[in-house]
């Protein structure tokens, strides 16, 4: 696997003193889409700025397709595309126009025949002679992946790709961003949706207070961190947990109804046996018993708030 972005040892101190970056490590892999995932104020767009030289780092170094951000600024940015949060073109050009004069601010020969397959590839064709203004925000969002892909990156950024469009672009989006993938694009994109992360990335990287906490592949992620849950419905409410079954991982819930028992599928012991022997043992009948698995959601809260428990730990 070869690094098409490597990023070491990166710090961002914001002139108000404010320390956006602490010493952030990460490598992302070509062809891959990479979630980028943290609760507000992260430090994600600060990253993302900087990789994309927007923003001027602290201390540390990023390669972008093997150029140094700074030192060959131009190389490493033509490398990039990149989508921003925030919705800006110009509502009086054309979609042609638009999308042909970002090719051009890159300073590539002018290629009639690319624009026309990045606006046909994102259902943009037929608009292509329409004022930026004439179109639904869907569309204006299209523009904005058309015009950062003018110059074929061969690394694109989505920031928060997402935010506030209704489920239905949000499910176009996602495939339009796998059809990329499969042309070859590496894709980076920032989310504090945790479904967009589980649906879309290979691997996901949390970033929480300026540091990454953990990177991995979804997957394995899923699997090395992933607890399940079974939860027993009771023929009978309980008012009280009996002495023998007051442990941890069990909880009585649903007025009494439920009991919810939590515990670690990848472990050769899962305790359900013996759950339903101490249960049978106290004489609890239950009606029905499901099992489902934590989400990406558990572990990235569980994963963050831990981080803040061991800081509060260090800070007493
Ligand atoms: N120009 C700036 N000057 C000072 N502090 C800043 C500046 N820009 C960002 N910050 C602070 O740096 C932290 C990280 O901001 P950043 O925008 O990178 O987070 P984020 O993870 O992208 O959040 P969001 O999801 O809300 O966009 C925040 O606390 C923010 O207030």
């Amino acid at each position: 696997m070869t690094a098409v972005i490597s990023v070491n040892d990166l710090n961002k101190i914001y002139d108000s003193g404010f320390q956006a970056l602490k010493g952030v490590n990460l490598d992302i892999q070509a062809g891959e889409i990479f979630a980028l995932l943290g609760p507000n104020g992260a430090g994600k767009t600060t990253l993302i700025s900087i990789i994309c030289g927007i923003v001027n780092p602290s201390s540390g170094t990023v390669l972008a397709d093997g150029h140094d951000i700074i030192k060959e600024f131009r190389a490493a940015r033509s490398a990039i595309g990149l989508v921003p949060q925030e919705l800006s073109t110009d509502a009086f050009e054309t979609v042609w126009g638009t999308v042909s004069f970002s090719r051009g601010l890159f300073g590539k020969p002018r290629n009639d025949a690319h624009i026309e397959k990045v606006l046909r590839d994102l259902s943009l064709w037929d608009k292509k002679d329409s004022k930026i203004m004439m179109l639904s925000g869907g569309m204006k969002r299209r523009v904005m992946i058309a015009k950062a892909l003018s110059h074929e990156p061969k690394i694109l950024f989505l920031d928060e790709p997402t935010a506030g469009v209704d489920v239905e672009l949000r499910r176009e989006m996602w495939e339009m961003v796998r059809e990329l993938r499969e042309q070859g694009v590496t894709i980076i994109l920032t989310t504090h949706y945790i479904e967009e992360a589980e649906e879309m990335a290979d691997r996901v990287g949390i970033i929480n207070r300026g540091e990454i906490i953990l990177v991995d592949e979804k997957k394995r992620l899923m699997e090395k961190l992933g607890r399940k849950q079974l939860t027993v419905q009771l023929a009978e409410p309980l008012q009280a947990l009996p002495g023998s079954l007051n442990y941890e991982a069990l909880e009585l819930v649903a007025d009494g109804w439920s009991l919810i028992y939590t515990y670690d599928a990848n472990q050769e012991s899962t305790g359900i046996a013996e759950l339903l022997r101490k249960l049978s043992e106290e004489g609890i009948d239950f009606k029905d018993l499901h099992s489902s698995q934590s989400s990406l959601e558990d572990i990235f809260v569980d994963l963050v708030k831990n981080g803040e428990r061991a800081r509060a730990g260090e800070a007493s």
